[in-house]
């Protein structure tokens, strides 16, 4: 079963101004599926249109078998000012019915990873930008969902903390969940994703592995990086 597939026909701000066209790929369990592209390539366009918040979009998005769930990382965390980290972990627990011991049982060794057991009641308003990134991951892993989308999540985590998250990711693609980053940190990328949909002026300019992409290219050996300087 595909996790996401994406056929964006076109989608944008404004009716008649549509900021990408003919995006489309999939994401398949156990997948980690990168999506590249400079600033203003339309990364966070196509997220949104994935997520439906975006105003103006034509085409279709599949979501697992059609109800299927996802957890979203933002770029930017979002969160409640008067609410703790715990209490933020008890509202999407609540969401998806989690019993307050299988809560616990899930949330406790997530938070004592990542190193958040002795802010646990805490507001986030006092949590440095990193840390506010780090209860977010955490709220994500608690859901155990089958796809993650996760927007440029190595901007603010330390060395430890995307350490970390990686092998937590890892743990869950095994487990058959799939994940699209959007990402600008491309020698990361070339080492952990296992597909890439570059994109460029709201269109993709190349799709697949990193081999796909180094053809694409014709750069046999060229890192990411190189292949992105070249096709952009
Ligand atoms: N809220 C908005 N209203 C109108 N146009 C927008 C809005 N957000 C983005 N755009 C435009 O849409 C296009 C794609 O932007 P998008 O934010 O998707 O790029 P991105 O690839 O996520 O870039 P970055 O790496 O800088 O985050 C750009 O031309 C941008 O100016």
């Amino acid at each position: 079963m595909t996790v996401l597939q994406v056929d964006l026909i076109e989608a944008g701000y404004e009716a008649g101004d549509s900021k990408i066209s003919e995006i489309r790929f999939d994401v398949q369990p156990g997948e980690l599926v990168g999506l590249i592209g400079p600033n203003g390539a339309g990364k966070s366009t196509t997220i949104k249109s994935i997520l439906g918040i975006m105003q103006h979009v034509k085409g279709s998005i599949q979501i697992g078998d059609g109800g299927g769930s996802y957890a979203y990382v933002p770029e930017q965390p979002e969160y409640y000012d008067t609410m703790t980290l715990w209490e933020h972990l008890e509202l999407a627990g609540a969401s998806r019915d989690l019993s307050d011991a299988e809560l616990k049982e899930r949330a406790m060794p997530i938070i004592e990873e990542f190193g958040m057991s002795d802010v646990i009641h805490h507001l986030p308003g006092s949590f440095s930008k990193g840390m506010r990134q780090k209860m977010m991951l955490i709220i994500a892993f608690l859901l155990r969902p089958p796809l993650y989308i996760v927007d440029e999540p190595f901007v603010g985590l330390d060395p430890r903390a995307t350490r970390i998250w990686l092998d937590k990711l890892k743990n869950e693609r095994e487990r058959g969940a799939g994940v699209l980053m959007s990402t600008h940190v491309l020698d990361t990328a070339e080492r952990i994703c296992d597909r890439f949909v570059l994109i460029q002026q709201g269109a993709v300019v190349a799709h697949g592995t990193l081999d796909d992409i180094r053809h694409r290219a014709a750069l046999p050996n060229g890192s990411l990086m190189d292949c992105f300087e070249v096709l952009t």
